[in-house]
C-alpha cells in the first residue's frame, strides 16, 4: 500500500513538499486528489490561527482562531464545526480519489471525534494516503501513521528533491 508521511522541524517545508508532491500529480490527466491542507492565517504579520481547506472541492474554514469559543490548542480556539463539516467531510469524499492528503493531524484536529474517525476510515481504506506529521506527536494515530507510513525526514538538503522522489513513488 502506498503510504507517505512527512516529518521534520516546525517550519522545515514539510506542507510544502507535499503541496509540491500533490500538484505534480494532479497535473496527471485523470489523477483526482482529495484530504485537507492546512495553512496559517496572518494579520499584519501575526500567526492568527489556521485555515483549513477540502482538497477536492477547494472549500475553506477556520480551524483555529485567537478569536472566538471552541476548545483551546494554546492560544487557539479550534472550530469543531469546519473541523467536521470541511475536515472530516473532505476525507470521507477522498475515498473516491486516487490520493488522499491529509496535513495534518495535529492537536487542534485531534479535538473533533468525527475527524479522528474519518482519518481511521482513510486508515482502514485502501487508497494511497500522503500525510503530514509532526515530528512530536505521539498521539495514537500519529504512532498508527509511524509505523504503517514510509516516513521522510525533511531537512534543508532534501527538501527541494522529496517533492520529485513523492511524485514518483505515487504517480
Ligand atoms: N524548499 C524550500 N525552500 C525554501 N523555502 C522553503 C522551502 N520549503 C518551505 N519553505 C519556506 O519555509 C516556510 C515553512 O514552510 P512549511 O509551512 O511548508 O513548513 P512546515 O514544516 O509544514 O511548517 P509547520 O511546522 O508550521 O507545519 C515557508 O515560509 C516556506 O515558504
Amino acid at each position: 500500500m502506498l503510504r507517505i508521511a512527512v516529518t521534520g522541524s516546525p517550519g522545515i517545508g514539510k506542507s510544502t513538499v507535499v503541496a509540491r508532491a500533490a500538484e505534480k500529480l494532479a497535473d496527471q490527466p485523470g489523477f483526482k486528489i482529495g484530504g485537507i491542507q492546512t495553512s496559517e492565517i496572518r494579520k499584519e504579520g501575526k500567526r492568527e490561527g489556521f485555515s483549513i481547506r477540502d482538497l477536492a472541492t477547494g472549500k475553506t474554514g477556520i480551524l483555529g482562531s485567537i478569536r472566538g469559543r471552541g476548545p483551546r490548542v494554546g492560544k487557539y480556539h479550534v472550530n469543531l464545526e469546519d473541523l467536521e463539516n470541511i475536515g472530516a467531510n473532505a476525507l470521507r469524499s477522498a475515498l473516491e480519489c486516487d490520493l488522499i492528503v491529509i496535513d495534518e493531524v495535529g492537536p487542534m484536529e485531534l479535538k473533533s471525534e468525527a475527524f479522528v474517525s474519518a482519518v481511521e476510515v482513510v486508515l482502514e481504506s485502501d487508497k494511497p494516503v500522503l500525510a503530514v506529521l509532526h515530528r512530536s506527536s505521539s498521539n495514537q494515530l500519529a504512532q498508527r501513521i509511524r509505523k504503517e507510513f514510509e516516513v521522510f525526514i525533511v531537512n534543508e538538503e532534501n527538501r527541494d528533491e522529496l517533492p520529485e522522489k513523492i511524485f514518483a513513488i505515487l504517480r
